[in-house]
């Protein structure tokens, strides 16, 4: 089984570098959106966070809001630890059985890879990098004012350290040519390195 973590601050490039992965020939999967399933109605988490925070947490169609989750979480730490108990490890539990039949690898963006200690789960690790004024001005695109930017930057390690703790690094405020020829050599590089593992 070869997984590889693609992982990196918010905003930093995660899902691009992932699609530039895909069209290598990798197949991928994105931790966000694997959470994102787990929340569908009838699951067992979506029950769970009914139980815990009634029915504020929920649209009118009967969906999970991740709008009103977040703004729970991210103002109490309490009840981000909480979230995080119940989610991570179902969703660990769902990247490992998604590697273990994906060949030659799984490239999987997990934005919490560090701070959740999923590192060892890894053949490898890929961090994607930005400056921090790039960062911020791609957030704010998405509509967050810098109350949301800040209070989710600070529930992860900055990206400096992902990087530094990464096998690879990859950085983003780049022409979108030489992102993809940074995202084509190490997608070779990894490829080499699986081979070199399974023939040692
Ligand atoms: C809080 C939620 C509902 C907000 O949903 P929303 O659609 O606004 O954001 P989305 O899920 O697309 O995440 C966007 C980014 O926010 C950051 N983020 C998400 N969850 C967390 C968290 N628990 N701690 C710190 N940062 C987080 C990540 O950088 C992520 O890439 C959602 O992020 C969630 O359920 N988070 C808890 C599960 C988790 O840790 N997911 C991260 C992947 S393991
Ligand atoms: N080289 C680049 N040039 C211009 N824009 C870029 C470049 N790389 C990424 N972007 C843009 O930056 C934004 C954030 O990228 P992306 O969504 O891939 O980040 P992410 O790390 O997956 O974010 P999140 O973790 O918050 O989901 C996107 O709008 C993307 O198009």
């Amino acid at each position: 089984m070869m997984l590889v973590a693609v992982t990196g601050g918010i905003g930093a490039g995660k899902t691009t570098v992932l699609e530039q992965f895909a069209r290598c020939g990798a197949q991928v999967a994105d931790a966000d959106a694997l959470v994102h399933r787990l929340y569908e109605p009838g699951s067992d988490l979506h029950a769970a966070l009914i139980e815990r925070w009634g029915e504020r947490v929920l649209s009118a169609a009967g969906q999970l809001s991740r709008p009103a989750i977040a703004e729970i979480v991210f103002s109490d730490p309490a009840e981000l630890q909480w979230l995080n108990g119940v989610v991570h490890p179902r969703v660990r539990q769902l990247i490992t059985d998604m590697a273990a039949v994906a060949r030659p690898a799984l490239f999987c963006a997990i934005p919490l890879l560090f701070e959740s200690g999923w590192e060892s789960d890894m053949s490898c690790t890929v961090a994607v990098w930005c400056d921090p004024v790039t960062q911020r001005q791609r957030l704010s695109r998405r509509g967050w004012d810098e109350r949301e930017m800040t209070r989710r930057i600070s529930q992860q390690l900055s990206m400096d350290e992902k990087l530094r703790r990464s096998d690879y690094g990859i950085v983003s405020n780049c022409s979108w040519d030489l992102l993809a020829e940074q995202c084509q050599l190490v997608y070779q590089r990894v490829l080499e390195r699986s081979c070199a593992q399974q023939n040692a």
